[in-house]
């Protein structure tokens, strides 16, 4: 099930947004989008109050349409929207506690980089894991080395059966490269956030990412 929903997951705050970030939402779910991080993060980014009563109706426009509504990095927010998990990185705490601390409806990503980080993740419980970042991207400041998606095929041959996401700078012309590597999905910002339509520019998407 996990499988199939990651096809062709959001990572999205207000900061990323060319549009309204709620119709920017619905409109990217209209086009195909299948699993949704609230990032709120970064320069421009909203706090407090304003950041959660954007992540209520972000969940809201989520539920509507039965696309899991994840919170990156922040397990008080998770509980605070009751979202349906978290994801979180290297650097976002220990691993171990955050996933003592969800229910068990709620899920935990773990974002990785290489195969040891993957085989960790994976053992400390991680219901998916991001693996990144694939390209070049200029939306994340401290991204750690470009390794490509040969990173997705070695994972891929450890792990046959965890359920795999890629990052990092995945456009509609190279989002192929990661699926054909053995991932189950990619996670886009701007190819989505960015568009001038994006219902066209998920739909684009969807193209190179579901299996036929
Ligand atoms: C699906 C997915 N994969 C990777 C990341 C990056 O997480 P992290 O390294 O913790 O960086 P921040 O996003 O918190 O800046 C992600 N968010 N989502
Ligand atoms: C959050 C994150 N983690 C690794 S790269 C990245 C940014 C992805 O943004 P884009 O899809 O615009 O390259
Ligand atoms: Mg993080």
């Amino acid at each position: 099930m996990i499988e199939q929903q990651l096809a062709l997951y959001l990572v999205m705050g207000s900061q990323n947004c060319k549009h309204d970030p709620v119709e920017t939402l619905e409109k990217a779910i209209q086009g195909g989008v299948t699993f949704f991080q609230f990032r709120e993060k970064g320069l421009g980014s909203k706090i407090g109050k304003e950041k959660i009563e954007l992540g209520i109706r972000l969940k809201e426009v989520c539920h509507q349409y039965d696309v899991p509504f994840i919170v990156n990095d922040d397990l008080e927010l998770v509980n605070e929207l009751d979202a349906d998990g978290l994801h979180i990185g290297q650097k976002d705490g220990d691993m171990k506690k955050m996933k003592d601390s969800l229910k068990s409806y709620q899920m935990l990503g773990v974002s990785t980089h290489n195969l040891d980080e993957a085989l960790e993740a994976k053992n400390l419980g991680a219901d998916y894991i991001g693996v990144g970042p694939m390209f070049n991207t200029l939306t994340k400041d401290d991204i750690e080395e470009v390794n490509g998606p040969i990173v997705i095929e070695e994972i891929r041959e450890q792990l046959p059966n965890v359920p795999l996401v890629g990052i990092g700078g995945i456009k509609h012309h190279n989002a192929s490269q990661v699926i054909e590597a053995g991932a189950n999905g990619v996670a886009v910002i701007s190819d989505i956030t960015q568009a001038e339509s994006v219902k066209e520019a998920t739909e684009r998407l969807v193209g190179k990412v579901i299996r036929l």
